[in-house]
């Protein structure tokens, strides 16, 4: 959208590219705050258990205090994104997100007599500024790279996103000397909360400079729920948003438990646990690239969903019944320093190996899926509405867990109880799978729309 306060628009440069992958930049290292500050709870949930007894159902509904808080943003912040722009719109859901970051470090100790209430209420707050900022910080790469680098700028901007949750999840090993108690760590996210916002707020600066000196775009459409097009999407889209769901809903509540897991119920030491859950987003950061880039070279999205969706299914089952005995010695890479502390299980590497390249092929093809799916101007409400049911199939599923968690009294004094809690998360990671074959079936009919094909086929109606 050109803005209209500004006549001589026309007569003004474009802006230089680098301009552009400044503005990329920005964004993204903003993204890492945020990640990184949504993943920092994990390895600190041990310690939680013994600083407060937090429960299984009382991890699981931090997630859950996020989702409701996303879902309440979803629907009303599309709305504010339009009204403020990106610009101010990545400001204010970066501070909202970096007082998020804040409240979940210090207000447990400022209230020692309700510190999981406490907890809850910071990871509300977080909530509400988090999602809303992905959705702005992905609309500027849309409104900078649109018909440019778009697809190659998106995966970009996700990766550097994943380098913040490697961070998180590398936590216990880079800075272990801060694993004494649950503060210390949650006070680290919050320095990296308060940087989220300066490079948002950098991000703005650039948003303005550039608005003085080159003919830009103003915040176009955005990620906005419109109630009228939930039901007029195709068929295809909804296998994907069922894919999606149960996708996000298997992997992000099993990143939620994975540290509790890996020390109860495999016996690992913290450290251990930290960097086995780092494969994830590590290889996920590799991968998703590659897979874009073959997606883009042979199409076949669909198949490619279902491979990815059924490499989720064995590694839940794998990490619960195969045990070879053997133990990895410590493997490092220069620059990169330990990728695996001494002491990592061969079979808990391989499980998470697969659980790492299936967190890469599936959100390096899905994402992009949509916009075949869908005609460009409804994409924001695809997106939201996509979004909005993840996070509605994520918190439930958190919740659940953490409750079949306690029913089972899984610990480290019962890793049996862990099984269930394993079980339910093979079994939705198979209803992903479901989903993906029968986008595959749709895709290979008369009303497919391309995913199949190098280009898009039938355009979306
Ligand atoms: N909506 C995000 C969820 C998230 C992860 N960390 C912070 N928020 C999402 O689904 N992102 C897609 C992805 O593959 O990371």
């Amino acid at each position: 959208m050109i803005d209209a306060a500004a006549p001589d628009l026309a007569a003004r440069p474009a802006p230089p590219t680098a301009y552009r992958w400044l503005v990329l930049v920005a964004c993204s290292l903003a993204m890492f705050g945020n990640y990184y500050v949504f993943d920092a709870l994990y390895p600190v949930t041990p310690l939680l258990e013994k600083a407060f007894g937090f429960t299984g159902e009382q991890i699981g509904k931090l997630d859950t205090a996020y989702n409701v808080a996303a879902l309440l943003t979803l629907i009303a912040g599309g709305v504010l994104i339009d009204r403020l722009g990106t610009a101010r719109s990545a400001v204010l859901f970066g501070a909202v997100g970096a007082l998020g970051s804040v409240l979940i470090g210090v207000l447990p100790a400022l209230v020692p007599s309700a510190p999981w209430a406490a907890m809850m209420g910071g990871r509300f707050v977080l909530g509400v500024g988090s999602e809303l900022f992905i959705v702005a910080a992905t609309t500027v790469v849309g409104r900078w790279f649109k018909g440019k680098e778009i697809s190659f700028a998106l995966a970009l901007q996700l990766l550097i996103a994943r380098l913040g949750s490697y961070a998180a999840d590398k936590s216990p090993s880079a800075a272990g000397g801060l694993f004494t108690s649950w503060q210390p760590p949650l006070l680290l996210a919050a320095g990296l909360g308060v940087a989220w916002l300066v490079f948002a707020i950098v991000y703005a600066a650039l948003e303005a400079r550039a608005a003085r000196r080159y003919a830009v775009a103003r915040a176009g459409a955005t990620d906005k729920l419109v109630l009228a097009d939930l039901v007029n999407f195709d068929t295809s889209y909804w296998w994907v948003v069922g894919l999606c769901v149960a996708f996000y809903s298997t992997i992000f509540p099993f990143r939620t438990f994975a540290n509790l897991y890996l020390t109860q119920a495999r016996g690992v030491s913290d450290a251990v646990a930290g960097d086995l859950k780092s494969v994830l987003p590590m290889l996920s950061m590799i991968g998703m690239p590659l897979f874009g880039l073959l997606a883009d070279r042979i199409g076949k999205r669909a198949l490619l969903m279902a491979a990815g969706s059924a490499l989720l299914v064995p590694p839940f089952l794998l990490l619960t019944y195969w045990r070879t005995g053997v133990t990895l010695p410590r493997i490092g890479l220069p620059f990169i320093g330990t990728v695996l502390s001494a002491g990592a299980p061969l079979d808990g590497v391989v499980a998470m190996a697969m659980l790492g390249l299936a967190f890469a092929l599936v959100p390096a093809v899905l994402w992009p899926a949509v916009t075949y799916l869908v005609p460009e101007q409804r994409l924001g409400s695809a997106y939201a509405l996509m979004t909005f049911c993840q996070q509605i199939g994520w918190g439930a599923m958190s919740w659940g867990m953490g409750l079949v968690k306690d029913v089972a009294h899984a610990g480290a004094d019962h890793p049996a109880g862990w099984t269930p809690v394993m079980w339910m998360l093979a079994a939705l990671a198979s209803v992903g799978f479901v989903f993906s074959f029968l986008l595959w079936k749709s895709e290979r009919g008369a009303r497919a729309h391309g995913l199949e094909s190098v280009t898009p086929g039938r355009q979306a109606a």
